[in-house]
């Protein structure tokens, strides 16, 4: 750290007690952007780490409803409007019990530098509540939605703040919030929310636009290395809307997923993950994992998720949660032989797993460059909104591609640049604080 970063990661820790998440990505992006300012001190002299660690917004609300049973519940409900300098606020929100403000506030910062990345005009932020769908009735989170979005329509708009969806939130979700907005506003706002239905604003390719994108970004990286993902053996976390698209992807490339997992066990099937059967499973029964051995005996289970990352593999793919491979779990992939570890999900390594990753050259890729495919598709699907259009999915596929690559070459172009060749990590993290300081000095100090 330089003595910059440091007083300025030690002022977010006392200033945000107990948000250790937050601590967490703040202190992974100060680590690896404290080269910049000997060379730019035009930055410090701005002010800039001290504006961008602090949210422009963060409002915290009561998402009070009812359940089957006639029962009043009360959830909390988060909005953090991080930065808006390169555009309207952006960002999923998460429905999760273990939702509070540390998480989100991770989550907000870690999408300002991702935003940045993807080059189009969108700012930070993200959303949630400690609210859990899981086990709930259409009608408990039909309500629920209602009510949340009854507090949050009045912070957000197609040109202020624009959520989508994250963990907990899909399809079904998104479609009940926007319901309840176009019902309190009495607009037709298309563009206030992204990952819509197809038939009421949404883009082809948006739910599979983050899986994809991890694929595309890692098929670069690989390719630029020449190797090829024919037959590689792939270990993918999680059987969520990332997960499930990224496996979807790498085996159309031809490789082998081998091994999945939700929050209760992973699955390991040598012959190959039965990807149609895992989609009936999760998106039409939102069932358990585990049931894939009602058609599949032969395959393994284990209770245990985080066991998933001793399963032998080429490629690792975490695409689940944060923090869910500690350096224990890392040493186990190496010692098995791992090649290439790409994050689906937002800060999947703890930092003692990707500091291990890196130092034995495995070629990594963060998730802020690597899932970025999802906002960058729904900022395609907001200038669909915008123009009143609707792209075929080659059209928004090609644009995800190139998106996806361009990002790969910014990050691998900026490493060189700071003489850290191959550090993906510092890669993104420079390329994308320097197009949002820049910009934030041409705004005046606000
Ligand atoms: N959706 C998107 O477009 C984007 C998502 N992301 C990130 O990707 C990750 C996954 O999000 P998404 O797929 O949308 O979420 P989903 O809710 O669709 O899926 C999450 C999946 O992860 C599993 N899971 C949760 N916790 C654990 C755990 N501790 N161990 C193993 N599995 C676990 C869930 O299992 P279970 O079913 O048991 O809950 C579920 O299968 C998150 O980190 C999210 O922030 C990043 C960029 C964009
Ligand atoms: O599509 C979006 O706006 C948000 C995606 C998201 O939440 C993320 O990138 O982590």
């Amino acid at each position: 750290m330089s003595a910059y970063t440091d007083k300025v990661l030690k002022m977010v820790k006392e200033r945000n007690p107990g948000e250790v998440e937050f601590h967490q990505a703040v202190e992974e992006v100060l680590e690896s952007i404290k080269v910049v300012f000997d060379k730019h001190p035009e930055y410090e002299e701005h002010g800039i780490l001290e504006r961008l660690v602090e949210p422009e917004r963060q409002i915290i609300f009561r998402v009070p409803w009812v359940d089957d049973n006639g029962n009043v519940q009360v959830n909390r409900g988060f909005r953090i409007e991080f930065n808006s300098t390169l555009g309207p606020y952006k960002g999923g929100i998460r429905f999760h019990p273990s939702v509070y403000s540390g998480i989100i506030k991770f989550l907000g910062f870690e999408q300002i530098f991702k935003n940045a990345l993807t080059g189009r005009p969108i700012g930070g932020g993200k959303g949630g509540s400690d609210f859990d769908p899981k086990g709930k009735s259409d009608g408990e989170v039909m309500r629920f939605c209602q009510s949340f979005m009854t507090e949050l329509a009045r912070h957000i708009g197609d040109k202020t703040d624009v959520p989508a969806g994250d963990i907990g939130v899909g399809g079904r979700e998104i479609g009940y919030l926007f319901g309840q907005y176009k019902r309190i506003k009495n607009r037709y706002e298309a563009g206030v929310l992204t990952g819509k239905g197809l038939s009421w604003g949404g883009s082809l390719v948006r739910t599979e636009a983050t899986g994809y994108g991890l694929i595309y970004i890692l098929e670069e990286m690989l390719k630029e290395n020449n190797v090829s993902l024919i037959d590689k053996e792939v270990v993918v976390s999680g059987s969520g809307n990332v997960a499930i698209y990224a496996a979807e992807k790498i085996t159309q490339l031809g490789a082998k997923v081998v091994a999945m997992s939700d929050s209760s066990g992973h699955l390991y099937d040598e012959s190959g993950i039965d990807l149609e059967y895992i989609k009936e499973i999760k998106e039409v029964n939102r069932g358990r994992i585990k049931e894939y051995l009602t058609k599949y005996p032969e395959a393994e289970y284990c209770e245990d998720c985080t066991d998933i990352w001793s399963m032998k593999c080429d490629i690792a793919l975490p695409c689940a949660t944060q923090n869910e491979m500690d350096e224990e779990s890392a040493q186990k992939l190496i010692d098995n032989g791992v090649m290439a570890i790409a994050e689906g999900a937002n800060m999947p390594l703890t930092p003692a797993a990707a500091k291990l990753i890196q130092d034995n050259d495995v070629y990594y890729i963060p998730g802020k460059a690597a899932n970025a495919g999802g906002v960058a598709t729904s900022a395609l699907e907001m200038t669909q909104n915008a123009m009143w259009d609707h792209w075929s999915f080659d059209k928004v596929d090609q644009k995800l591609q190139q998106i996806m690559i361009n990002i790969y070459k910014n990050a691998s172009q900026v490493a060189k640049e700071y003489g850290l060749e191959g550090d993906l990590v510092a890669g993104a993290n420079i390329a994308s604080f320097h197009i949002i300081a820049d910009a934030m000095i041409d705004h005046g100090v606000i």
